[in-house]
């Protein structure tokens, strides 16, 4: 890792940056990112989460150096990409979200390559080290194109962090791929990330974030929403859930000031939102039967990060 470490200073700090793409014959211009601010901590698991079309993309391809920003600044490790690029590319490894290979190179030459576009002098090479680290040592000599879809995205966590730069970023690792590749890729990420690398994630599926990162940002529209440590985001709301099955068919639901939202969940099944400091999962119960209904069956869940991120993202007007 660079010994260049910025002491207490941001992994990665976003200042007001703005992208404008140019107007083709097919498209209209588009601002995708309408002047995003914020920092990335060292040493944590940052989410980066937004609906399709938000903007993570265009942000992690300006930090790449693939996409120009119209304005603003953006600072990795403490180098300007403008003005410090050579050492701000150093500092970061980018996974991208596609698969791309020259499928006549091996595992090991694909690492060696690498190795030499970064200029990195033979004898300091890790690629066998990296090659166990992402456990495709042996496949060392096989052709990239005879890897499976997993084993090749552990070979572009391997590319990235040829260089041993201190920050990672993944665009959408798990995007498509089976339940006990995902689990390994979030291990791996688990392991880099012990050993003092900063990562940076986008992905789609919210309950891995909630489960893997200590902070998350939320971006919709080109805009920040918010961005705080998972577990007050998720506490934020303070709501709770109660589905309550009642002995009947549903013709009318109850009503109650306090319910924040009350919604027929299933023909015998009502969902009532409250929130936990003005009411109890007893007082709700109590309105239900107050009302008339027999309950038969009671279950409660906290609200989770996929109910606040449909809140906040839904909050937001198509700019
Ligand atoms: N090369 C381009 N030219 C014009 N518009 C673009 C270009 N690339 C992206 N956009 C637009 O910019 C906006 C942001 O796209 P971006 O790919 O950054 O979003 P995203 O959050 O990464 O979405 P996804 O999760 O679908 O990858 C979208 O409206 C998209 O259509």
């Amino acid at each position: 890792m660079p010994d260049t470490t910025p002491d207490n200073s941001p992994a990665i700090e976003i200042r007001d940056v703005v992208k404008q793409y140019a107007s083709s014959n097919k498209a209209e211009p588009k601002l995708a990112l309408k002047g995003l601010s914020f920092d990335v901590p060292q040493g944590g698991v940052f989410g980066l989460l937004g609906p399709n079309g938000a903007g993570k993309s265009t942000l992690i391809n300006i930090m790449a150096g693939l996409v120009n920003k119209t304005s603003g600044s953006i600072r990795i490790w403490g180098h300007d990409i403008d003005r410090d690029h050579r050492n701000a590319k150093t500092c970061i490894g980018i996974v991208p979200q596609e698969i791309v290979f020259d499928p006549f190179f091996t595992p090991f030459e694909v690492l060696e390559n690498q190795g030499g576009m970064y200029g990195i002098a033979k004898s300091l090479r890790r690629s066998e080290e990296l090659l166990r680290a992402v456990r495709l040592e042996d496949k060392r000599d096989a052709y990239a194109r005879t890897l499976s879809g997993g084993m090749k995205r552990r070979l572009l966590i391997a590319k990235a962090m040829v260089h041993s730069p201190p920050i990672l970023v993944l665009d959408e690792p798990t995007a498509g791929v089976d339940v006990e590749l995902r689990r390994q890729l979030w291990e791996l990420v688990g392991d880099l990330n012990d050993q003092g690398v900063t990562v940076v994630l986008t992905t789609h599926y919210l309950e891995e974030a909630e489960q893997l990162c200590d902070r998350i940002a939320i971006i919709n529209h080109g805009e920040l929403i918010t961005n705080k440590p998972t577990r007050e985001l998720v506490g934020m709301m303070g709501e709770k859930i109660v589905a309550v099955t009642v002995d009947a068919d549903i013709t009318d639901l109850p009503h109650d000031p306090r319910f924040r939202k009350c919604v027929k969940a299933g023909e015998r099944v009502i969902e009532v939102t409250y929130d936990k400091s003005e009411m109890t999962a007893g007082q709700v119960l109590a309105k239900l039967q107050e009302q008339g209904f027999t309950v038969d069956d009671v279950t409660t869940r906290e609200a989770d990060l996929e109910d606040v991120f449909v809140q906040l993202t839904s909050q937001v007007g198509q700019g």
